[in-house]
């Protein structure tokens, strides 16, 4: 079965609270990450981008801020984080768009730079995925892909282990009143594809220059590619 419509509905009970959550469980680092997405997308002068399960809109909002020309578009398929998306950022000339992102509703080769923060680790097929933003960005265009990462087997490992499966958890109960959901994030963190992997589905996916850099002890990956 697909995982789709269980993570919009997850997404969609938890919309308002979301932002909270984010800012206590990473302890004030999910902005840093965010702006290092950003930056490795590159000035796209007046081209279009796409930031891609935008969510609440925090990095869309940070293109805007970065990149000024740029025409920006932020993308979801859950309507209540594109709600709280449009209510924060009413002010800024973004484009906000319901859609999945397993079928993009997007012509050819007509995007400078896609970026997606947490998107990967809730779609079925992560290299369709891939294809699809491969298929909508320009030649030369930038892919950057925030998300989280099985932690590596270290000395640390005991203690992440510990912190994502009760912390995590506990403080979704408190914050967003939602337990379940931070278990399924803690679930598919563990489960996801370590960062050597997914580099390999960007390349497979028809990426070059692909990289990655981890963050907050080896929890957290951000990859590039670009489209040549
Ligand atoms: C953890 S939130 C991340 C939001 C934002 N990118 C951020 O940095 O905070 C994941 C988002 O991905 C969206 N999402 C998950 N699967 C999707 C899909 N197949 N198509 C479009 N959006 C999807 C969810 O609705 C949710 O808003």
């Amino acid at each position: 079965m697909s995982k789709g419509p269980g993570v919009q509905r997850m997404f969609d009970a938890i919309a308002g609270r979301y932002d909270l959550m984010n800012r206590t469980m990473t302890l004030g680092q999910d902005q840093r990450w965010r702006r290092f997405v950003v930056a490795r997308a590159g000035d796209p002068g007046r081209g279009w981008v796409l930031d891609l399960a935008t969510g609440t809109g925090d990095i869309a909002a940070l293109l805007r801020r970065s990149y000024p020309d740029a025409r920006v578009i932020g993308a979801d398929f859950s309507r209540n984080m594109l709600a709280e998306a449009r209510r924060r950022f009413s002010l800024q000339a973004i484009h906000w768009q319901a859609c999945d992102a397993n079928r993009l509703p997007f012509a050819d080769q007509v995007f400078e730079a896609v970026t997606f923060g947490y998107l990967l680790r809730n779609v079925d097929d992560s290299l369709r995925v891939m294809r699809e933003v491969h298929r909508v960005l320009r030649p030369g265009g930038r892919v950057v892909c925030l998300d989280t990462t099985p932690p590596a087997d270290n000395l640390l490992l005991p203690l992440l282990r510990l912190y994502f499966r009760y912390g995590i958890p506990l403080l979704g109960k408190m914050i967003a009143r939602d337990a379940s959901a931070y278990s399924y994030l803690t679930g598919s963190t563990m489960d996801f594809h370590d960062a050597e992997t997914l580099a390999g589905i960007f390349r497979e996916a028809g990426f070059i220059t692909v990289g990655y850099r981890k963050f907050m002890l080896g929890t957290i990956g951000i990859h590039w590619g670009i489209r040549p």
